[in-house]
């Protein structure tokens, strides 16, 4: 964890939230219809408050649909490691997609090692136009791979921005609100697998270290294995289980940063004890690479003054990859 977030840590955790033994679920029907925005919202206020993270249920996206990406994010891990390799993430520069490798990126580095591998895609360009943005790698030995990844992303751009709206109202903001911060945003849709640990488990090596994430939202699509802890008020881990045909959303620093810490990117972490492989689907969206990202004047108050100074979402955003990713950091 860099050294700023932990000095942070224990401030946020003092903060004036109510503690949570497990995390809230929000069925987001009424904000996609229409039929209820403003109740959705508060039932965001409430759960980005105190826990950072949230289920949402009756989200519009088909069940084997989704089941169809793990399907296929399975058949990808499960290639020869020489396979994955060839479409290792160092090869695309600074756009930022491919294969990582086991250790290849530690989200708490300085102390622990992640046991993931990941696969990243992001939004399709021709060649590379700067952080984020270029051309995607392809395993050519799996023909669907593309097309399901691909519309998976696609889907998940089209919810975040629903939920995004949702996000602005429970701010009490115009439900447009994030348009002009997203009109070309950085995302990532990330495969993630990790492989069952047993014996005595440190915090030196475990699935994924303990982070914030690093941008505006999170769509997590999880297996039924488990192994994802979310930390409550009072420093305990608390566990994001599997429920069958939800998303975990949460928020990452740059909402934190816009909402002067009203609202909390929470550390989470993921340690699979089960005894079987883990799969999932997270699904990063943040905003434009220049978009300047300062605390909203509602949520800067006498009792809470503006703690952070404005900063672009890409600056951030790269400069937590440059310590995390093992090729960026020896380079
Ligand atoms: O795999 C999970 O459940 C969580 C992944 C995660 O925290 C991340 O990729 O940022
Ligand atoms: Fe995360």
């Amino acid at each position: 964890m860099p050294k700023d977030l932990a000095a942070r840590l224990d401030d946020r955790l003092r903060a004036k939230r109510e503690s949570f033994d497990k995390i809230p679920v929000v069925d987001i029907a009424p904000l996609l219809d229409g039929s209820n925005k403003q109740r959705v919202a508060k039932e965001i206020r409430w759960a980005l408050m105190n826990t950072g993270f949230m289920y949402v249920k009756n989200h519009g996206i088909p069940q084997d649909f989704v089941d169809s990406v793990f399907e296929v994010s399975r058949r990808f891990f499960d290639l020869p490691t020489w396979q994955k390799m060839a479409l290792h993430i160092g090869k695309s520069d600074v756009a930022l997609r491919g294969y990582i490798e086991p250790f290849g990126e530690n989200t708490d580095p300085g102390k622990t090692k992640d046991l993931k591998e990941c696969f990243d895609i992001g939004p399709e360009c021709s060649t590379v136009e700067g952080p984020f943005f270029g051309p995607n790698q392809w395993p050519s030995s799996l023909p669907e791979f593309r097309e399901l990844t691909y519309g998976y992303h696609q889907r998940m751009v089209d919810l975040a921005k629903k939920l995004l709206k949702g996000i602005a109202l429970s701010l009490d903001l115009t439900e447009s609100y994030f348009e002009s911060l997203t009109r070309n945003p950085i995302s990532i849709q990330r495969l993630l697998h990790y492989p069952p640990q047993s014996g005595y488990i440190g915090e030196d090596i475990i699935g994924i270290g303990a982070h914030t994430d690093y941008g505006n939202l999170t769509v997590l699509a999880q297996d039924d294995v488990g192994g994802l802890q979310v930390m409550n008020r009072d420093r305990i881990w608390v566990e994001g289980m599997p429920i069958y045909g939800t998303f975990i959303i949460n928020i990452g620093d740059l909402i934190q940063r816009l909402t002067n810490d009203v609202y909390l990117a929470n550390m989470h972490r993921v340690v699979n004890t089960s005894g079987r492989e883990r799969y999932s689907i997270p699904f990063f969206i943040d905003a434009d690479f220049n978009a300047s990202i300062e605390p909203l004047p509602s949520c800067v108050t006498n009792s809470n003054p503006a703690r952070y100074r404005p900063v672009t979402c890409g600056q951030h955003k790269f400069g937590r990859f440059a310590v995390s990713y093992t090729h960026l950091s020896k380079a």
